[in-house]
């Protein structure tokens, strides 16, 4: 996260990290528990690591410095990658975590709402948290502490404006502010963008891609999970 602060204890109790076990276990991208059994994160994080055994949950985490040999996580049962993700920049860049045993919920650990699928105007969106132990530049390292960072949502046509040579599509949400410096970056991948609507907080988007990081007319692109919520549904209700 660029240009953003600290967060503080269970502010953000739907935010896990999520460490893949290779020669050193290291935090690798961002996700959000979305039931007592499923997180969600971007397929990006899963590609290079398709194997459900290399990867450690931890959720309740505040500092990666928390995290110990002795520190519990959850282990992953089921990983679905959407069919038809390729790369971030052609967007469906969307996945599930099966853990292999239900979590239990507390204050500092439980589920984030899903938007509801149904063609909504992101004004009503007005408050909405970038969160990760992402880079804080671009060459960056992964952050101690969790970092958040308030962004406004832009239209998508005003993105499209600033990536012309891509194809930002209804499945894409953008966000950032027209001079920059304040946004997601390597290693936020996967994590939420969490929006407050009538008291409640809402996953919005999944941090996905961007060009560099927190550049001015160029803002972090996410996954638009409200148009996902069917898929979310079909994936984990049928278990
Ligand atoms: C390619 C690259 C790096 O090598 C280091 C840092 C950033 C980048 C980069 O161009 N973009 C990125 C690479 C990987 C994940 C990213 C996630 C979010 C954003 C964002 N700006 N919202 C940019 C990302």
């Amino acid at each position: 996260i660029v240009g953003g602060s600290n967060s503080s204890v269970g502010e953000w109790p739907w935010q896990v990290s999520l460490h893949t076990k290779l020669s050193i276990q290291s935090h690798h991208c961002g996700g959000s528990i979305i039931s007592d059994q499923w997180i969600l994160t971007a397929a990006h994080c899963l590609e290079d690591i398709p194997l459900t055994e290399h990867w450690h949950v931890y959720s309740n985490i505040l500092k990666q410095s928390e995290i110990t040999n002795e520190t519990t996580f959850f282990k992953v049962q089921k990983m679905i990658i959407h069919p038809r993700y390729e790369i971030s920049e052609a967007g469906y860049d969307i996945a599930l975590l099966k853990l292999d045993t239900p979590m239990n919920f507390s204050v500092l650990q439980q589920p984030v709402c899903l938007p509801s699928q149904e063609e909504m105007n992101m004004a009503k969106y007005t408050e909405c948290w970038v969160t990760g132990w992402g880079y804080t530049k671009e060459r960056g390292t992964i952050e101690d502490t969790l970092q958040k960072v308030k962004i406004p949502i832009m239209p998508n046509a005003e993105c499209q404006f600033q990536y012309p040579e891509h194809r930002i599509t209804d499945k894409m949400l953008c966000a950032g502010y027209p001079e920059g410096g304040k946004d997601a970056c390597q290693g936020d991948s996967g994590g939420p963008m969490s929006c407050k609507f009538q008291n409640s907080w809402y996953l919005v988007g999944i941090t996905s891609w961007g060009e560099g990081c927190a550049r001015p007319g160029q803002p972090g692109v996410y996954t638009n999970v409200a148009k996902f919520v069917d898929w979310i549904l079909e994936q984990t209700l049928e278990d």
